[in-house]
This record gives C-alpha cells, sequence and structure tokens, in this order.
C-alpha cells in the first residue's frame, strides 16, 4: 500500500476562491455537457511531456523541466547521461509519433474526421506553436489527449496549465486564443487501458522460466512525487496513488486473478531532504530479497509509453538491482499502440462530444492538484 505521511488539506480550505487557478483549467473554457454542435471545426490533440533529438538538446531540455521546481544540478549532470547514453535522443518522441499515427488510423477507420495534432510542454514541437497552427487551419475546439493517465500536478493540473499558456500565446486575429479546448478525462480505468496492461503483464510473467510464474512477486510502479503533491491530488487529495492502486488492481485482477501485488514507486529526484512516496523499488526489491522471494515481474502502469524513465530506471537500474539480489526479473510493456489503448483513445473523444457527466481530469475544481511553483530563494 502506498505511504501517506502528510495530512491531506480539506478541500474547503484550499485556495479555491484564487480565479487565476479557474482560469488555468482548460484554458478558461468551462467544457460543455452538452452534445458538440453540429459543424463545429474540431481536432484532437496529443499534449506530451516532450523529449531532446540529440546531444546538444538534453541540457537545454532538463532545464525547460526544472525551471522554478528547485531540482539540483548534481540531478540534472545525472539524468542527462542517461539520455547521452541513447545519442541525446528520448525515445518518447518516436512513440508519441507512433500513437498518433495509430490513432489517425482509429479514428478514419471508425469515420471520425478529426485531425490530430501533437504538442509538447518541454520540447517541440511546442503546444504554444502547434496552438498557432491550429488557429489557422481555423480548429475551433480540440479535445486534448495527455500522455498521462492520472491525477497530481505533474500528470494533470500541469497539462491544465499548458493549454492555458497556449492559448495566452496564441495571437492570431482571426481567433484569438485559438481553438477552445476540453481535457480528457483521467483514464487510468477505461477497458483499454487496463487490457493493453493486463496482456502486458501477462506477457511478462510467461517470459520467466515455467517453475517461477506463479510464485513471482508483481510489483507495479510509478514516478514517485513528492508527498506534498500526493497531498493535494484531486479533489480530496491522494487521488494519484488512489488511481494507481484501482489501475493495479484491475490489471492484475484481469492478467492474474486471485494474486497480491504491491505499488511502489521510481525515478525520484528533488532534494533528499524533501519526502517523496515510498518505498523506491530499487530499495523493494532489496526487501523482497530478504523475505526470500525468487522473482519479480514490474509493471509500469504509471506510464503509458516506454520512455526513458522505463527503459533507463527499469530495465537498467532495476534490472541490475535485482540481478545483484539474485531475483528473476521481468519488465511488462507500457500500453504503447497496443490496440485495445487506441481504441479507448477513440471512445474518448466519443464520449465527450456527447456530452455528459462532469469527469475529473477535465471538469477539475479550481485548485485541484495545486502546487505553488517554489519560491526562488532571495539573493
Ligand atoms: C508524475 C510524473 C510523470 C508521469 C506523468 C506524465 O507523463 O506527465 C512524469 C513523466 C515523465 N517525466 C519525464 C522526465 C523527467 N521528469 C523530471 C522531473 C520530475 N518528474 C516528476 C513527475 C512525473 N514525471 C516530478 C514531480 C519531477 C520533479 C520536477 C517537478 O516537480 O516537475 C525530469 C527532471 C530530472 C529529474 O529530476 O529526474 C525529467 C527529465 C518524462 C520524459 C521521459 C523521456 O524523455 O523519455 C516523462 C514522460
Ligand atoms: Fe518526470
Amino acid at each position: 500500500m502506498p505511504r501517506a505521511t502528510v495530512d491531506i488539506t480539506p478541500a474547503d480550505q484550499r485556495p479555491d476562491e484564487d480565479p487565476s487557478l479557474a482560469v488555468r483549467n482548460n484554458g478558461g473554457v468551462p467544457p460543455s455537457v452538452d452534445p458538440a454542435p453540429a459543424g463545429r471545426r474540431e481536432a484532437l490533440l496529443v499534449l506530451s511531456f516532450g523529449g531532446p533529438e540529440g546531444h546538444d538538446d538534453v541540457m537545454p531540455f532538463l532545464e525547460n523541466v526544472t525551471r522554478g521546481r528547485g531540482i539540483p544540478r548534481e540531478r540534472l549532470k545525472e539524468v542527462a547521461e542517461h539520455y547521452h547514453h541513447f545519442g541525446g535522443v528520448s525515445p518518447i518522441n518516436d512513440q508519441n509519433r507512433a500513437l498518433i499515427a495509430a490513432v489517425e488510423k482509429e479514428l478514419a477507420e471508425s469515420g471520425l474526421e478529426l485531425p490530430v495534432y501533437w504538442g509538447n510542454r518541454n520540447w517541440a514541437p511546442y503546444v504554444e506553436d502547434t496552438w498557432g497552427r491550429m488557429a489557422e487551419d481555423g480548429i475551433e475546439h480540440v479535445y486534448v489527449f495527455s500522455t498521462s493517465a492520472y491525477a497530481s500536478f505533474s500528470g494533470c493540473r500541469q497539462y491544465h496549465e499548458d493549454i492555458a499558456r497556449a492559448r495566452v500565446a496564441t495571437t492570431f486575429p482571426a481567433r484569438p486564443g485559438g481553438p477552445t479546448a476540453e481535457k480528457l478525462p483521467h483514464y487510468f480505468d477505461t477497458p483499454g487501458f487496463v487490457h493493453a496492461n493486463a496482456d502486458a503483464l501477462a506477457a511478462a510473467i510467461a517470459s520467466l522460466p515455467e517453475e517461477l510464474r506463479t510464485t513471482a512477486r508483481l510489483v507495479a510502479t510509478a514516478h514517485s512525487i513528492p508527498d506534498a503533491m500526493a497531498a493535494v491530488a484531486g479533489p480530496d487529495g491522494h487521488a494519484y496513488e488512489a488511481e494507481l492502486l484501482a489501475a493495479a488492481e484491475r490489471v492484475v485482477a484481469e492478467a492474474a486473478p486471485g494474486r497480491t501485488f504491491d505499488l511502489v514507486w521510481q525515478s525520484r529526484s528533488g532534494p533528499p531532504s524533501v519526502p517523496w512516496l515510498e518505498p523506491d523499488v530499487n530499495d523493494h526489491l532489496r526487501v523482497l530479497a530478504a523475505h526470500g522471494e525468487t522473482a519479480v515481474v514490474l509493471f509500469p502502469i504509471g506510464f503509458i509509453s516506454d520512455h526513458l524513465e522505463v527503459i533507463w530506471d527499469l530495465d537498467n537500474e532495476a534490472r541490475q538491482t535485482a540481478e545483484e539480489l539474485g531475483l528473476a526479473f521481468a519488465r511488462a510493456a507500457t500500453a504503447g499502440t497496443h490496440p485495445a489503448f487506441v481504441r479507448s483513445i477513440r471512445m474518448l473523444v466519443e464520449e465527450r462530444r456527447a456530452g455528459g457527466l462532469p469527469r475529473l481530469g477535465t471538469d477539475c475544481p479550481a485548485a485541484c492538484c495545486f502546487v505553488a511553483p517554489r519560491p526562488r530563494p532571495a539573493g
């Protein structure tokens, strides 16, 4: 079970009244509960993290990611090395291109005529530029699919802020602010996302030597976040952990019914003095080995593609930890372009176009998941 060491700030004591926060939800345009008006020119935007495309991009990219967030310089140098191992190229960009191609095909096959655009927070194509292009193309409304399935500042609110920033930056005269927007809801519990992860978990279990398949410990992983960020995730706090737990339960129920699993955290950064969600996956493997476990299957449900945090932090670091401990090791793939996942993305769009009830991730309360940027030290 995830640890909860921080008091939840009750929803009614959070700064809901700050109007600037409300403006950041979907760029200040409330999503409609009515069906999409006929004839409106709409698009789908895949909004992602971004990643470097070569050695020279690495440091500027990392500075974009961590601006104002108090990550020590030493940590940046260490993470830069991870990227340099892969020629300075993050796999996330090609993975997003592949996802977009799969979604375009899915939309076309189901008769939904919706152009698909791509924009990132931290690297080209920047979402601000994409927004300008959508405005020029005459797009009036955009459904935003963010490449994170969960609540939290990093996984949800920051994407709302990206949308708001992009709308402010769009000054195209014929359409100031560009298209209106609605961010699609959290999708950790959609059948397609669950099924894609369950398929991958079953395959990873099957990759182990036969005698270990039924006894291997199943370990779900997700990006660690600061305790303070976890405490304010979702309208009542701790939604990041709760949603991950719910997703992992569904995935295990489908892939390995009746078996137990652990949920642990990876890729922590930030100064050691700041508490983040624990245990770390490597520490957890040590505990498992000490308790006589002989095999582990990691399934990184916190991510939707096998990007750097997966292929470095798990396939390299955690695998090495397991080897040192004598634990047999397998790692399940992420959802990627699994057809069931791609289908569920199309269904999210269809659901929003049909109107309907407010959903978390789309209709977030004003201060939901809000974490103030760390103030810079004076002087
Ligand atoms: C919850 C979460 C997700 C999942 C949701 C989502 O996908 O959005 C995620 C995804 C990702 N994180 C990524 C990369 C990085 N994250 C960093 C830093 C941080 N991540 C955080 C959280 C998360 N991160 C946090 C709280 C920080 C501290 C700074 C801050 O408070 O904001 C840093 C700085 C160096 C370091 O400190 O490690 C890097 C380089 C990449 C790209 C990988 C690639 O290139 O393939 C992806 C997809
Ligand atoms: Fe991250």
